[in-house]
């Protein structure tokens, strides 16, 4: 006996009900003619992940509720084939709805499973908007019982175990599991444990796809009982990821072709171009623009935008000031240039003298301080979002995670834009991605895209004269150091110090953390590339006394 499962490794778009059943049908007509007894779906794929406080409102229920009748009824005629369907299921005696994924067979709803593990950390809200499972589900196809899991359960022994007692001999998880440096391994690690405890194969299902600061990298897999891996999809793109299971004198054995892990670069680099792609895509913008000053920062995020949407769709606008050095314009025409970008030059010049002296009166001779430096990052974020207001393209803002923690961003200045890039990515990763990317083509565009003085030149805002970073901070090791130990992994000041940082520096870079939140808090959303970003998993009080 072989039965063939499918994964839907899809895209989906959040409450894009029909657009997203139409898809799910699309995948089981194509899995159906390709063999394929099993089709599973992500979590919450028909209405994609995550819906947020859409889960609150009872008209997306109930339109969630006909798109699986739907799907039921489109993939009727599929005789045998079982398709396992993440939707939100609300409850008939009220309350919460559940996390369910359905078990849908010849045009009717055989089984409603419900998520018992519900996230309530980092990123997750589940409890906010759903009631807990306590069930198994165990469903069978052509002689095989299928025990179903809705990948947070997956992630405790308790829901596996039950599902194995129930008489599971094989484990179906369907998930959204969102990326960060590193997950893509950490997720196989998790399952292999579940595979060992109960000795089943593991069958793991997984979206792909940005949704506002959440990616989905994919990377379907299969899991024997042993742990080892049958099979695994390809990151960071759609695809129906088939895996066959036959029955063995030694059991179930799966069997898949097996996609390798990319590096961690590689895996950055896909998800800040599928951040940027489904972004700018799925709230249907026109293209992006920039402002390109010569610097790293704007270099790494024209790179990406070009990956993600083609030279076509992305224009930059370089806008030099009296303090801009000649090699910012020569860098910032070279690398429009490189990429083939449409590029254009605004002097700031002449607003900026009417700036200053429309403000003489009031300042009454006053020295110049950080108040002139904002104006001139201001002027740039008024004609980018002009242009953007014009032209329809979003801005793109280029603050890096370093500046983000620290307040090196100027609101209503560099900050104005729609979305912010790279702010989640500390300044030596950084420069560490821009190396990555000259070195290697991940899309065979045929560019080496950021010109090698951009890379070694010293940062600098150029707001004042002979302006570096380093003036006032301390070097990005230290700095990136710093805010990696006490922003993500919640390390304290004492600690930091008794491990040979400089008191004064922990004490200045802790300082800044707390005293930016209100910054932050006005911030565009970014994508989530680390354990914790300034999004959804950073939710500190703006109004604060307390650091350690
Ligand atoms: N708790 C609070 N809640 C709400 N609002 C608060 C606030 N505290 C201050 N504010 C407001 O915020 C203002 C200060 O913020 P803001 O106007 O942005 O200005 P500010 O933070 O003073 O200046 C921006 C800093 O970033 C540096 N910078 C700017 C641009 C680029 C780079 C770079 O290296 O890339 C660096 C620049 O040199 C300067 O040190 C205050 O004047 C006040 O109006
Ligand atoms: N001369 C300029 N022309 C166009 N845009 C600029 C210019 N100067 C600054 N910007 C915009 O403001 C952002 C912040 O600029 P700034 O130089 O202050 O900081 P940065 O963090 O060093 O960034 P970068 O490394 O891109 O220069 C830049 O990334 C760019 O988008
Ligand atoms: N949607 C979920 O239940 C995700 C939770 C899980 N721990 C993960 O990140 O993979």
């Amino acid at each position: 006996m072989t039965l063939s499962f499918c994964t839907a490794q899809l895209n989906f778009v959040v409450g894009d009900l029909s657009g997203n059943a139409q898809k799910i049908i699309a995948a089981a007509h194509k899995a159906y003619a390709a063999g394929a007894r099993v089709l599973l779906t992500p979590e919450l794929a028909l209405c994609g992940y995550a819906a947020e406080d859409l889960f609150l409102r009872p008209a997306f229920l109930r339109a969630c509720d006909e798109a699986v009748h739907t799907v039921a009824r489109e993939t009727a005629a599929l005789h045998g084939l079982v398709i396992v369907l993440g939707h939100p299921h609300p409850q008939a005696s009220g309350g919460l709805p559940l996390n369910a994924a359905s078990v849908l067979c010849n045009g009717q709803i055989e089984q409603t499973y419900a998520k018992q593990a519900l996230p309530n950390y980092g990123v997750f809200d589940e409890q906010r908007y759903f009631a807990p499972g306590s069930q198994p589900c165990v469903f069978e196809v052509e002689g095989v019982r299928i025990g179903l899991l809705v990948c947070e359960d997956a992630w405790w022994p308790a829901a596996a175990q039950a599902a194995a007692a129930a008489g599971a001999q094989l484990l179906a998880v369907i998930n959204a599991s969102p990326f960060h440096a590193g997950k893509p391994h950490e997720r196989e690690q998790v399952l292999r444990a579940r595979a060992q405890e109960t000795s089943l194969p593991v069958v793991y299902a997984h979206l792909v796809g940005g949704q506002d600061e959440l990616v989905f990298d994919g990377y379907s897999f299969a899991l024997n009982a042993d742990g080892t891996v049958a099979g695994r999809a390809a990151g960071f793109q759609e695809t129906l990821f088939f895996t066959q299971v036959q029955s063995t004198p030694v059991g179930l054995q799966c069997s898949a072709a097996i996609a390798p892990h990319a590096s961690a670069e590689a895996d950055l680099w896909d998800a800040l171009v599928l951040a940027v792609r489904d972004y700018v895509g799925k709230n249907r913008f026109p293209g992006a623009l920039l402002g390109l000053s010569g610097g790293i920062d704007s270099a790494l995020v024209l790179a990406i935008a070009v990956d993600a949407l083609g030279a076509d769709k992305v224009r930059t606008v370089m806008m030099p000031s009296p303090y801009t050095a000649d090699i910012s314009w020569l860098d910032a025409r070279d690398m429009a240039a490189r990429l083939g970008v449409r590029y254009d030059e605004i002097a700031i010049a002449p607003q900026f003298d009417s700036f200053q002296q429309a403000l003489a009166g009031v300042f009454d001779g006053r020295p110049q301080d950080t108040t002139e430096e904002n104006i001139q990052a201001r002027i740039r974020g008024t004609l980018l979002m002009a242009m953007s207001n014009k032209l329809g393209a979003i801005v793109l803002t280029t603050g890096n995670k370093s500046e983000m923690a620290t307040g090196y961003c100027t609101l209503y200045g560099d900050m104005a834009g729609g979305f912010a890039v790279i702010k989640d990515l500390v300044k030596t990763t950084v420069y560490d991605l821009a190396r990555w990317r000259n070195a290697h083509d991940p899309y065979s565009t045929g560019l080496n895209p950021i010109p090698e003085r951009i890379i070694t030149r010293a940062p600098s805002a150029e707001l004042r004269p002979d302006q570096t970073d380093q003036d006032s901070l301390p070097p990005y090791e230290v700095l990136d150091a710093i805010v990696v130990r006490y922003m993500e992994q919640d390390e304290s000041i004492a600690a930091l110090v008794a491990d040979g940082f400089a008191p004064a520096d922990v004490e200045r870079v802790t300082r800044l953390i707390q005293l930016n939140e209100y910054k932050r808090r006005q911030a565009p959303p970014g994508p989530r590339l680390t354990r914790r970003s300034f999004g959804k998993d950073w939710r500190y009080p703006i109004t604060n006394r307390f650091r350690a």
